[in-house]
């Protein structure tokens, strides 16, 4: 099948919901007080970006609108030993890599437990090959890939849980760029005791569809330094910068479209869970936007990052006006 057609019929599965529709209720819950109020915001459909998410009541400038868990996280290649396995906090003494031992490490019992069936199963195969390969292409989407691959055999997510977010339109030569990485995931986990049953997901078809949701929905984490008011006048990450530690995919944050001039930001603090702010004042039923890139680039800079990073021409009013 190809990649364009898997494109058309996945986008199809929306148009034949009503205009707007909400996924996540927003309706607080009288019967259980002590619950926290679910986040003032619903995902509708519009034409002209599929879904998006729009304010269900006014949000002030700098407040939290929610946070997010990611799907899946994995740290960047030169933070792989400084960072924690699950939540990619930084760790107060890590190993240098020349000292660093196979196992990674942890910042509490607490990320040990939640990984621990996942980090049991990814750490009974030898990556070094992968890793090198990843990290001599300059690869960040295969280890996220692996990741959740290693969630899967764990039985922790469902090898489709990824499907219901937007895949990158992905052309027949990015594709054949993939085999290598796909052998050499597939053979690394056949090299282990991991029952093949356990791993008969781990097709061509379902890691290029798995990556071609992460090209579209996946974060670059950076920490933010400073105060929160300082982060403000920041809108966005630089897409080139070498200060991420990881990416991630969430939920609910892959559902947000793109603006140059945006009304939310999304930020993490001291690990992969993602905070999700308002950078001014947002009415009810508007939109909610944030910067996929360096909103300070001009207007061909952004559109030529925007299309070949995400496969879209950027049709925010700040584009539509040619600023
Ligand atoms: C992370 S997803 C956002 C949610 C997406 N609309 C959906 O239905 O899943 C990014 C995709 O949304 C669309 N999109 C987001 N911002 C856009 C913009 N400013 N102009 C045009 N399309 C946009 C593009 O198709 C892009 O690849």
């Amino acid at each position: 099948m190809s990649s364009l057609f898997r494109y058309s019929r996945w986008a199809s599965q929306f148009k034949k919901s009503p205009p707007i529709f909400t996924l996540f209720s927003t309706a607080t819950n009288e019967s259980q007080p002590n619950r926290p109020s679910p986040p003032p915001i619903r995902v509708g459909l519009i034409d002209s970006v599929g879904r998006a998410v729009f304010a269900t009541r006014r949000i002030g400038t700098g407040e939290l609108i929610h946070t997010a868990k990611p799907i899946v996280a994995h740290s960047s290649l030169s933070s792989l030993h400084k960072v924690c396995y699950f939540c990619l906090r930084k760790l107060p003494n890590y190993k240098t890599h020349s000292e660093a031992h196979k196992n990674l490490a942890f910042c509490s019992e607490h990320c040990k437990d939640q990984s621990k069936n996942f980090y049991e199963i990814e750490n009974k195969a030898d990556w070094s090959r992968f890793t090198e390969y990843c990290r001599l292409q300059g690869l960040k989407y295969p280890l996220l890939v692996k990741r959740f691959a290693c969630q899967v055999i764990s039985g922790v997510v469902s090898a489709d849980s990824l499907d219901i977010l937007q895949p990158a339109t992905l052309t027949s030569e990015m594709v054949s760029l993939m085999e290598k990485e796909f052998c050499l995931l597939r053979s690394t986990f056949q090299e282990t005791d991991i029952k093949g049953e356990h791993m008969a997901f781990l097709t061509k078809e379902w890691y290029t569809g798995v990556l071609a949701r992460m090209r579209i929905n996946s974060f670059r984490i950076e920490l933010a330094g400073g105060s929160y008011e300082d982060f403000l006048s920041s809108a966005a990450a630089s897409v080139e910068a070498e200060v991420a530690i990881g990416n991630a995919v969430y939920m609910l944050p892959s559902f947000y479209n793109h603006d140059c001039d945006p009304n939310a930001h999304i930020l993490w603090v001291e690990n992969a869970d993602a905070r999700i702010k308002a950078l001014r004042d947002i009415e009810t039923g508007e939109e909610l936007r944030i910067c996929y890139i360096d909103a300070s680039m001009n207007h061909e800079a952004r559109q030529t990052v925007l299309y070949k990073g995400f496969g879209f021409l950027c049709n925010c009013p700040r584009c539509l006006s040619n600023d």
